[in-house]
């Protein structure tokens, strides 16, 4: 048995190389230089006491908008605190809260968070008039300006009671402003016009990151997080990087399959954090591109688990009939052969059936997470066209990752499973 604490790792601090902790925060993010002055114009105004300005921060996922609002915030703090001006900033983070009411209740939260410092309870059982007058009181016990920075905003989606209230708020003695951050470009277009134009008074966009800026955010997560790993011109750290435990292709690597996915930084984080625990765990002395392509594997898989694990009734229907046409050799079926299994299907586990178009509709969907694939072929002259489907996971996938206890669950017990030989 391996014992802990062994002092064979190559690793010099995980944290760095954990996308999801808390606990390392990157000091400084060469490559968002031109959004972080975007975001100092922004603030100079609170800074100097004037009215604070609204902004709306968009962008994909892990393109460094929470990170990069938290050091300027951080910074503003600190210039505030060192020249005695009433700054006070406050984020709340809204991913999961459906509507404006739990949103409100945080705020509250956060506010008195900030006068009597943790552990505040969240206000509940109060009408949404109510919570709002509790934010304006809360606002006004706080005085001067105020920054409220709303991460994931999108989360409320058309229920923008907080955001409208907010933009007209006009508390006493206060200079407030707002700082929405999305990565759901809809959700700006479709919030009203008076909330849109009040938000959006500036506007600030975080574009993916490409595969040459994700080799530099890369280097340096590993220069602190791995042992005998260091850069020599903070202006090219990828190209100055000196490793004992690193193999030159790795990061391109790591870095390729983050940008073709999205650009998603957390996501390059994730696989390089990955790739360097597989090569730890097997007690190798270097992360090579061989445990880069093993951990994009295993991370790919673990993403289509989770996808099959959450897929609502209809699209796990759906995909149970092409699983069953190919337990029963089957290969690419059609639509319409489709339907008719679904249609049994249906019946077997008590569901309303939907049409064949939006049977389709479910199957296309499949396809885009990646868990089949489709073909388009021709029926011949003048027939017009017709999709096929195959499964792009195994057997064994799917039938393992639908809940055991859930209706389709039994179902595959008793019906898939045992054709599935
Ligand atoms: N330029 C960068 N240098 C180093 N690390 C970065 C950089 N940009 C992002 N990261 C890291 O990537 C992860 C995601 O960043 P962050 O949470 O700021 O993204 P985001 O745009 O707010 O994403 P989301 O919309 O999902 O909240 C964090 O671990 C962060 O430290």
């Amino acid at each position: 048995m391996r014992s802990f604490g062994g002092d064979d790792t190559i690793f010099a601090d995980m944290d760095r190389l954990n996308p999801n902790t808390q606990t390392y925060q990157p000091e400084t993010l060469p490559e968002r230089e031109a959004e972080l002055n975007d975001l100092h114009s922004t603030l100079e105004p609170a800074a100097q006491g004037y009215d604070p300005i609204n902004a709306f921060v968009y962008g994909p996922t892990g393109q460094g908008k929470t990170v990069g609002i938290g050091l300027k915030t951080t910074q503003l703090q600190q210039y505030a605190d060192k020249h005695d001006k009433d700054v006070c900033v406050v984020h709340v983070r809204c991913k999961g809260m459906e509507k404006s009411y739990h949103v409100m209740t945080h705020l509250i939260k956060a506010l008195r968070e900030k006068q009597y410092g943790p552990g505040e309870e969240l206000p509940s059982g109060h009408p949404k008039k109510t919570l709002f007058e509790m934010i304006i009181s809360e606002l006004e016990a706080i005085g001067g300006t105020v920054i409220v920075i709303l991460d994931e905003i999108d989360a409320i989606g058309n229920d923008d009671y907080v955001l409208y209230e907010l933009s007209r708020a006009n508390p006493e003695d206060v200079r407030l402003s707002l700082i929405g951050i999305t990565n759901d470009y809809r959700f700006r277009d479709n919030l009203n016009a008076d909330v849109r134009s009040s938000l959006g008074e500036d506007e600030i966009e975080f574009a993916p990151y490409d595969a040459n800026q994700l080799r530099n955010i890369l280097a340096r997560r590993a220069a602190g997080g791995l042992r005998d790993t260091s850069f020599s011109d903070p202006d090219n750290p990828f190209e100055t990087l000196e490793s004992d435990v690193l193999a030159e292709d790795a990061i391109p690597l790591a870095s390729a399959y983050a940008a073709q996915d999205s650009g998603d930084a957390r996501e390059a984080i994730k696989l390089m954090f990955r790739a360097c625990r597989f090569a730890d765990d097997a007690g190798e002395a270097a992360v090579t591109a061989e445990h880069v392509q093993e951990a994009h594997e295993y991370l790919e898989r673990a993403a289509v688990e989770r996808g099959i694990r959450s897929l609502p009734m209809q699209r796990a229907l759906a995909l149970l009939t092409v699983t069953q046409a190919t337990i029963t050799g089957t290969k690419a079926a059609e639509t319409k052969d489709l339907h008719d299994i679904y249609e049994v299907f249906c019946n077997d586990v008590d569901a309303d059936a939907i049409s064949e178009r939006r049977f389709r509709d479910k199957l296309n969907d499949l396809a885009d997470s990646g868990i089949l694939t489709k073909e388009t072929r021709g029926r011949g002259q003048g027939l017009g066209k017709t999709n096929r489907y195959e499964l792009d996971v195994k057997i064994q996938t799917v039938l393992d990752n639908l809940e055991p206890d859930s209706r389709l669950g039994e179902f595959v017990e008793e019906t898939l499973r045992p054709r599935h030989k």
